[in-house]
């Protein structure tokens, strides 16, 4: 069996410490405080058990930080709903973007109650607090890449593009989340046309799964032909790349993206056997959205994101009484 996708192009330790036990921060403590603290020790020195040296902490820290602060990571915001099992929505995200290697950073759009067999019940965040989640990441470490999945209400659609545009975001992939995997329904009607109003042309990529994809073009798909005939209308209706997924179909799991320049590219994949796929959707545009930060090109990142999640399918984690959650952290094993 074939499971590498391919690509097709036509044209720490846990902390006992209770925090009233802990110290105050140094710079808030008087000097007698201070000087009960332990020193620092290293090399030759700490051998002995002897200080470094018997100056304050303070320019002690800055040395050590202007040591060790070199490294960086490409970082990336998720906008998106909280799953509470851990498989999809946020919590899938932020573990893909580790996996694949950035930095993950959130804005929650909802708190749902849900696990592999259904979603208990479900709350909206508020619109300024959205809004303040996204002002606080953006004014501090800018995301090179965004990835937006459920959101389910229109104030809080409304939100997001403003911001969004307020900021400059640039690399947006956008699933266009509207049924979980368990079968509830994750999106209000009146929502989706905020989504495709607002959200759709600002979008580097939309990625509809197939039932997804005829809400929004209003056909029928049946076979590859329509797949990709669906992924043409979506560009050229909303001036966004479109990314139609094969996830529910049967046979294969081929995913087919149209660009707005025409060209159209298949991504090839085996159907694993394998009937824990909840969050699979969540999973691939938040690699999408890593590998776009990192650098590829979005066919690329594409190509890379569907290889990362066919290794998850594969590892065949089996948790929960329903279609259960992925390893994320298969590469790592
Ligand atoms: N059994 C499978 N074997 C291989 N790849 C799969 C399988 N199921 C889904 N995929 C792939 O997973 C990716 C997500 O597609 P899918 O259609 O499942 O998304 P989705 O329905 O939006 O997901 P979600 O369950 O999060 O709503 C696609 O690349 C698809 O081809
Ligand atoms: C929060 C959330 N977002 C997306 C999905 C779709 O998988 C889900 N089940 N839950």
């Amino acid at each position: 069996m074939r499971c590498v996708p391919v690509m097709r192009t036509k044209t720490p330790s846990r902390r006992s410490t209770s925090l009233s036990a802990m110290p105050p921060p140094e710079h808030f403590m008087n000097q007698s405080q201070s000087a009960n603290l332990p020193r620092l020790t290293t090399g030759a020195a700490k051998h002995q058990g002897k200080p470094l040296r018997k100056t304050s902490w303070a320019p002690l820290r800055m040395n050590t930080m202007a040591q060790i602060a070199t490294s960086t990571l490409p970082a990336v915001l998720a906008i998106s709903g909280s799953d509470s099992s851990g498989g999809a929505g946020m919590q899938a995200d932020l573990k893909t973007m580790l996996a694949c290697g950035v930095f993950g950073m959130s804005a929650i759009t909802a708190l749902t109650a849900q696990n592999t067999t259904g979603v208990r019940s479900i709350q909206d965040t508020k619109p300024d607090i959205l809004a303040d989640q996204i002002n606080m990441v953006f004014e501090d470490i800018p995301p090179v890449a965004v990835k937006i999945g459920m959101v389910s209400a229109t104030d809080i659609i409304d939100v997001i593009a403003e911001r969004l545009t307020f900021h400059h975001a640039t690399n947006i992939v956008l699933d266009p989340v509207m049924v979980a995997t368990s079968g509830a329904n994750l999106i209000s009607d009146d929502a989706i046309a905020a989504l495709t109003g607002k959200l759709f042309p600002m979008a580097t990529v939309v990625t509809p799964n197939i039932p997804e994809a005829e809400v929004l073009t209003d056909t029928l798909i049946r076979d590859q032909e329509d797949m990709e005939a669906a992924a043409h209308r979506l560009v050229e209706r909303y001036g966004c790349a479109a990314l139609v997924k094969g996830g529910h179909g049967t046979e294969d799991a081929n995913d087919v993206l149209a660009e707005t320049d025409g060209t159209v590219t298949w991504f090839d994949g085996a159907r694993i056997n394998n009937p824990n796929t909840h969050g699979t959707g969540c999973t691939l545009s938040s690699a999408i959205a890593s590998y776009l930060a990192l650098g590829d090109t979005l066919p690329k990142a594409i190509k890379h994101a569907k290889k990362y999640l066919t290794g998850a399918l594969k590892a065949q984690l089996n948790l929960g009484h329903g279609s259960g959650p992925m390893d994320h952290f298969w590469k790592y094993r």
